[in-house]
């Protein structure tokens, strides 16, 4: 369990993280999504006691890391996968953190078989490809069999197997009760991988969600409905436009003809859930009410294109232009 309360952290002039608050929660995988330099790497490193907060506090099962009594049987990381003395071996350098650990050398053969460097465990690390040193750096996170692990960029530098393999063994560490926190910039991968997300820009908490609601919240996010008789179907058009005009703040609603299905229409500014109550209340039956899912890289575009700090100035359209606002903006949730 991690624990952050109005964490920040100040390089000078440089506002690298600004008043986190949030739990990163057991038995679950959390996404830390944000635009290069948004503080990902920061909030990390003051997780793991390499960088002091300016303010606030950033605890792990309750204690600053430099509290821990066994660090290593508490909290896993890998920051960075070429941090290796490139002369010992993959195997040399597991003992090393071992020994000093009080760990016996039998878990270093366990976390070698379990990363797929058992073969390869007495090469020099520095003969190691990016991708092995991700895996040799996921071992000794490993090593102490804790319950947090902290993965910054996991995935950078592995081929598509071991993109794989990644997700695999975070899944399983997650499943197994272990609290996950991961970083990645590749959203289709963090897609099919988290379970939530922390979303930050410029240092700011921007989400903390699941990631089912936020695909679902997202301003492109559409509903599927299909209503077989033509006055309901108009009963429920109608009662969807004027919820969106009693509705103070929510978000606009839109209804269109569904192009596939002449009893059906798209609807967005709405959940299935709130579409499935309305159509209750009014009496309408209905036929389908499915979402149509938006990718978690278009959810993201939207909510941060306000915060990244190093843009091209070329806007990326990736879908339908967004109707109305994000519900998962901080903003808008105060
Ligand atoms: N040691 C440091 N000294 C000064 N400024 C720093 C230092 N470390 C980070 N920063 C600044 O803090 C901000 C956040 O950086 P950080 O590396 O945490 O972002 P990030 O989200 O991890 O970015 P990326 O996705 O590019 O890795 C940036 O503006 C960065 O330049």
């Amino acid at each position: 369990m991690i624990t952050l309360r109005g964490l920040s952290k100040r390089y000078g002039e440089t506002v690298a993280v600004k008043d986190l608050t949030l739990d990163v929660g057991e038995g679950q995988v959390t996404g830390f999504l944000g635009p290069n330099g948004a503080g990902k790497s920061t909030t990390m490193r003051m997780i793991l006691g390499l960088d002091h907060p300016s303010r606030g506090r950033a605890l792990i099962n309750g204690k600053p890391y430099a509290a821990l009594r066994h660090p290593v049987r508490e909290v896993g990381a890998l920051l960075d996968a070429k941090a290796l003395h490139p002369a010992r071996s993959a195997r040399d350098h597991l003992l090393a953190q071992a020994r000093s650990n009080g760990i016996p050398a039998r878990r270093v053969d366990e976390v070698l078989e379990t990363v797929g460097l058992a073969k390869a465990a007495r090469r020099r690390a520095g003969t190691y490809s990016l991708g092995m040193s991700q895996r040799l750096g996921v071992a000794g996170a490993l090593l102490g069999d804790p319950a947090t692990l902290i993965f910054d960029e996991p995935v950078n530098g592995l081929d598509p197997d071991g993109v794989h393999w990644m997700r695999d063994l975070v899944r399983t560490q997650a499943a197994q009760g272990r609290t996950v926190f991961l970083s990645s910039h590749l959203m289709s991968e963090m897609q099919l991988t988290a379970d939530h997300l922390v979303i930050i820009g410029r240092g700011e908490l921007l989400a903390d969600t699941s990631m089912a609601d936020f695909l679902a919240g997202s301003s492109r996010a559409t509903v599927r409905v299909r209503v077989p008789d033509p006055q309901e179907r108009a009963v429920l058009v109608r009662r969807l436009a004027a919820d969106h005009s009693g509705a103070a703040g929510a978000a606009r609603v839109t209804v269109t003809v569904d192009a596939a299905d002449r009893d059906g229409i798209v609807v967005t500014g709405r959940t299935a859930r709130q579409i499935g109550d309305l159509a209750h209340q009014c009496g309408v039956r209905l036929h389908q009410l499915s979402d149509v899912h938006v990718s978690l890289e278009q959810a993201y575009m939207d909510l941060t294109a306000h915060s990244v700090e190093y843009a091209t100035g070329v806007r990326h359209e990736t879908g339908p232009a967004p109707h109305g606002a994000h519900p998962h903006r901080r903003e808008e949730t105060r």
